[in-house]
This record gives C-alpha cells, structure tokens and sequence, in this order.
C-alpha cells in the first residue's frame, strides 16, 4: 500500500444522556484488530462524511441516527496509511444496538475508558471528550467579588465543571487572591480552572490551565508546560496557529453582537461553522451568547458554548 494513501473516515461518539459514549473492538480479521474505536468506517466514493456515518451505524449496529453534529477531524498516520478521521456526535438514534458485525461494544465514561487498548488516534479524543460543554468567564468585575464567588459556588454546586478567571482591571495581587479562591472553590467539586493570559500566576495559583490571548498565541513558540492550554481565536489564522502549538481547545469569538463590544463586527453562525468546521481541536463558541444557544453551537460544529454575563 502507498505510503501517501489517504483513507477518509467517518467515527461517530455516540452519547447517552448522561455523558457515557459507545465503543466498538475491531473484529479479528481486520487491521488492529482488537483494539477499540468510535463506531464507523471509511466513507465511500461519492458519500459525504455524514452520508457514511449514517450507513456505517446502520450497517454496524443496526440503528437510524437522528441527530449528529460535526465535532472533530483527525489526521493520523499509520503504517498502513494516513487515516482523516471526522468525529461526529451522535445524541439521537433509533433502533436497538444490534452489533451486526460480531464484534463487541463497550459504554464508557470520560472520567475514565476502562477498555483498552484504544486505537493510537484516538487519545486526544477520548481528552476532548472531558470537556464540558459550558466554559463559564469569570465577571466579578460587574458583580463584585464576593458576589461573584457566591454565585461561583451555587453554579459549581448545579455542576459547572470549567470556568475561566479573566478579570482584565484587576491589580495582579488582587488577580491572584480571586484566582486562588476560584481553585480552591473549584478543586472542591472537582471543576477545573483556567487563567486568562498569564501562565506564570496559573502554575503559581495551582490552576488546571491557561487561557492563551490571542497576541500569546501570536508570540508563542512552544505550547506552555502545563495540563490544559486554550486559546482565544477571532479568525481561521489564529484558529490554525491553536492547533499547530498543540492547545487543547479553543475560544471562537464574538459570534454574535456583544454588550462589551457595541457596534463591533461579529462572525454570525454561518461563518462560524465553516471556521470551525474541521478543526482538529474542541471549539467553544463565545460572544452575545445565552445557554439557550447551545443546540444551535453544536448543529454549527462547536463543541460547546463559553458565557460570561449569561453564566452567572
Ligand atoms: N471506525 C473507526 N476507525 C478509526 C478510528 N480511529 C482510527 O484511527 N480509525 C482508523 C482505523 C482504520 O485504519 C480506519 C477505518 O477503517 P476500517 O477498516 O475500520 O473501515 P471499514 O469499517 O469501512 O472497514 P472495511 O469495510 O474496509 O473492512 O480508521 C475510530 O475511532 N473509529
């Protein structure tokens, strides 16, 4: 087999209600067999990615799929081939799960994939699958601090699992002190925590992250040493400069009219999805956003929203 060979490839997660998704084991006879994958399979001449996830979960596994939004793309190289994978969510389905190829089929949790070996591929997605779909901005510049962390602790306590601290007229001393109640808060209930712009206070505060600005993006060489690393993109540019440095998932703003930013120009959700369309990496949509907007997030490739006013 030529090494340049591209096999295109559609995968789906299916996704129950309460986060846990479908894995499928490669049958003996095919290659890595053995080894557990999305369920899917190679789109066809004339199919498009979704066309061949809908065959290949009928044909697999005997369901109708209703509902599947484009999430992630791949490319992997094998020694077999260069794989493209397109990850899709599949929420709805019809039918019962009948494995029609013989093979077997695990329900798994993102906290933690207890069937192994996973195809190579698919670790970075089986990373981007703990991410939640709501990433909340900190606002204790309009609500006070301690009326911030008041209704900080009420929202983790409803199961908020990701929150950004950015907090730009705050003096560093005070940052730090917020930053580090935000943590403690946080680590408490099991959320993680990013902070805006400066890697140096989130390794020092024990922050899970950093949320890269966009001239960060721009100036940064190596992706910074530290678990989770997001960027805040406005462009196809910065968008590919997230992936290309190796960020874990990025912030695509502003998608619709914001308050904070009267007048200014905004991206609508057509231009969103085919910015965000393809990328390699979870994209979270920011900017005039209300959770009510989540479905519309999803169908428009993100993988979920960011709020800050609508998230308090
Ligand atoms: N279905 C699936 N394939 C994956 C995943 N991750 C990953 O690297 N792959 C690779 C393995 C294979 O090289 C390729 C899928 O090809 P395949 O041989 O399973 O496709 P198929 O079901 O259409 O098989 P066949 O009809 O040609 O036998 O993509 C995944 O999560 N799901």
């Amino acid at each position: 087999m030529p090494e340049n060979k591209c096999i295109e490839v559609s995968a789906a997660v299916l996704q129950r209600p309460d986060g846990s998704f479908l894995l499928a084991q490669r049958p003996p006879g095919k290659i890595w067999a053995g080894y557990w994958e999305f369920p899917g399979g190679k789109i066809e001449p004339g199919e498009t990615a979704h066309d061949a996830l809908v065959r290949e979960l009928h044909e697999e596994l005997g369901i109708t799929v209703q509902t599947a939004y484009p999430w992630l793309t791949r490319v992997f190289t094998y020694p077999h081939a260069t794989v493209h994978l397109n990850f899709f969510r599949v929420t709805t389905w019809t039918g019962e799960l009948h494995p029609h190829e013989g093979q077997q089929f695990s329900w798994q949790h993102p906290a933690g994939v207890l069937v192994d070996p996973v195809l190579p591929a698919n670790t970075p997605i089986l990373r981007a699958l703990t991410l939640p779909a709501l990433y909340a901005i900190s606002n204790a510049a309009e609500l006070g601090t301690e009326q911030f962390l008041l209704k900080l602790e009420a929202r983790l306590d409803d199961g908020l699992q990701l929150i950004q601290v950015r907090e730009k007229d705050l003096s560093r001393d005070r940052l730090r002190e917020l930053a580090l109640k935000v943590v403690a808060l946080a680590h408490a209930r099991g959320a993680r925590v990013l902070l805006n712009g400066d890697i140096e206070m989130a390794r020092e505060v024990g922050a899970d992250g950093v949320q890269l600005t966009s001239s960060q993006l721009a100036a940064l060489k190596l992706r910074p040493a530290i678990d989770w690393c997001a960027a805040s993109c406005h462009n196809a540019e910065e968008l590919r400069r997230a992936e290309a440095l190796g960020c874990d998932f990025a912030l695509l703003s502003p998608v619709l009219p914001t308050r904070s930013h009267l007048g200014a120009s905004y991206l609508g959700w057509e231009r969103f999805a085919a910015l965000a369309g393809g990328s390699t990496i979870p994209v979270y949509a920011l900017g005039g956003l209300s959770q009510a907007d989540m479905q519309m997030a999803w169908q428009h490739g993100a993988h979920g929203i960011s709020l800050l006013r609508q998230a308090w």
